[in-house]
């Protein structure tokens, strides 16, 4: 599995009070399946994914990405986890402004030791995105930008790629066309995707929703 998650239950403080917001919660994301996150606000999907990607401490139960657990992991360890098998993309892209778009697409694969100019340039073909290789973010429209981020996440072969509501800022028609790209490119590179999402439309083009309600989580359809 890309992602097994066994019993996890994570509790919050807020205000005086503890909060369970995730009670033995269990998932698992084989290579290539595309999965939605779905639920309310404030249910805990962002939560989940920085668990995920080692970002926030796993208090009780146990999440492997690519096999390697978490649980045990040190700060080290984790980090080399996300550089080799995780990639991330952010709900505001998180390109990096003083480089140029290629530059943006090679810097994961640089970090993860995968670094392969033809992987990224077939990537940015892929997404259309060849013209503008030479181009800085700050002169990117939105789904541009959207499309460097993910052939950035995607040119470090990662073996997970986790998205926190990637099309937010796009239309629908935009958001529809990058989410198709972005199932096509996970499968053809054999990556799980685990993507949270408010839109049933974008759930509609993955393999499986699952839904974060009560502190617990249910597969809608498959
Ligand atoms: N570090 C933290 N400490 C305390 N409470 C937190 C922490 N992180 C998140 N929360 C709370 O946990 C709950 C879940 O937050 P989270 O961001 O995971 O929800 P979400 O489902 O992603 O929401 P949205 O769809 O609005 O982005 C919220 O009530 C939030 O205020």
């Amino acid at each position: 599995m890309s992602l097994l998650i066994q019993s996890l239950n994570h509790q919050i403080i807020d205000g005086d009070n503890h909060r369970q917001l995730l009670v033995d919660l269990n998932l698992s994301v084989a290579p290539g399946e595309c999965v939605a996150l779905m639920g309310d606000s404030g249910s805990g999907k962002t939560t989940l994914l920085n668990l995920i990607a080692g970002l926030e401490p796993i208090q009780q139960g146990k999440i492997a990405v690519a096999g390697i657990s978490l649980t045990q992991a040190s700060d080290r360890q984790l980090s080399q986890l996300r550089k080799q098998h995780i990639g991330i993309i952010f709900q505001h892209f998180n390109l990096l402004t003083s480089l140029s778009v290629q530059d943006n697409i090679e810097f994961s694969a640089k970090l993860a030791g995968r670094y392969d100019v033809m992987h990224g340039l077939a990537l940015a073909e892929q997404l259309g995105i060849s013209h503008l290789l030479k181009k800085y973010p700050a002169t990117l429209s939105g789904g541009e930008m959207q499309r460097v981020a993910i052939a950035r996440a995607l040119n470090s072969k990662p073996k997970l790629l986790l998205a926190d509501e990637p099309t937010g800022n796009l239309d629908q028609q935009n958001s529809s066309q990058v989410v198709a790209q972005l199932v096509q490119l996970a499968k053809s590179n054999n990556t799980a995707l685990l993507m949270v999402t408010h839109s049933a439309d974008v759930a509609a083009s993955m393999d499986k929703i699952y839904r974060l309600q009560e502190s617990s989580i249910r597969l809608v359809t498959d």
